[in-house]
């Protein structure tokens, strides 16, 4: 089983989600530079937070176009699993492998916090550690984060479990106070809070950690996709 991490000039948690990855958790786990054209040997892909190309633009919205993006296009396609986290999450909304997009936060202002997340699935290879209500703690550090979907979309996501956090009080403005939410195949995951900042005891916080741990059982052939 092996991690990649895409790094884009810009990038800033790549190093917490491999230090949680090999350090926490012992896997195999590797950078893969934003220019890369081969991705094959990877079982999971983490795009990781930060400020991809300066947030120019829209945050997302050059880093879709790199040519590791295609890759992770052929990737998911493959039924492969994808997790992009904060600055990740933005650039799968911008590539279209997830539905909806992130806009500006409701107050225009960065919010760095920590806040309470409802599990409202745990029928998913990212999701299969948690119980599905259980409330967990996690950090949130963006300026666009505001999660916006239109109508039809958001039903029908719904209906199919694809949304898989919620925050409990609602810092961003985000619609139906989504968290996080996956595709209908369920094996792209985009989410704002930082699970890899939540995922040692040195931290005071452990509450990330199941949801590498989810992909790890799913890795290792104990949970299924959508099970
Ligand atoms: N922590 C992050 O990934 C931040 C994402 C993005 N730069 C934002 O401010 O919204």
């Amino acid at each position: 089983m092996k991690f990649g991490i895409i790094v884009f000039p810009g990038s800033n948690c790549d190093i917490d989600c491999y230090h949680v990855l090999k350090d926490v958790l012992g896997k195999d786990v590797e950078y893969i530079w934003h220019d890369t054209e081969e991705l094959e040997d990877f079982d999971c892909i983490i795009l990781p937070g930060g400020f991809s190309y300066g947030d120019y633009l829209r945050c997302g919205a050059v880093a879709q176009f790199s040519k590791a993006m295609e890759q992770v296009r052929l990737h998911a396609e493959k039924g492969k699993l994808v997790l992009g986290i904060c600055n990740g999450f933005q650039i799968l909304t911008e590539a279209g492998l997830l539905s909806g997009a992130l806009v500006r936060n409701k107050n225009l202002k960065f919010i760095c916090d920590t806040v309470a997340l409802k599990v409202e699935n745990n029928n998913t290879s990212f999701t299969s550690r948690y119980n599905v209500g259980e409330v967990i703690d996690i950090p949130i550090a963006h300026g666009e984060g505001n999660y916006v979907v239109d109508e039809d979309t958001l039903k029908k996501m719904k209906e199919n479990g694809q949304v898989l956090f919620t925050y409990e009080e609602n810092p961003n403005g985000s619609t139906f106070n989504i968290a996080g939410v996956c595709n209908a195949r369920k094996n792209v995951l985009g989410m704002m809070p930082h699970p890899e900042r939540a995922g040692e005891a040195l931290l005071g916080n452990t509450d990330g950690i199941k949801l590498f741990q989810s992909i790890i059982d799913y890795l290792e052939g104990g949970a299924k996709n959508d099970k």
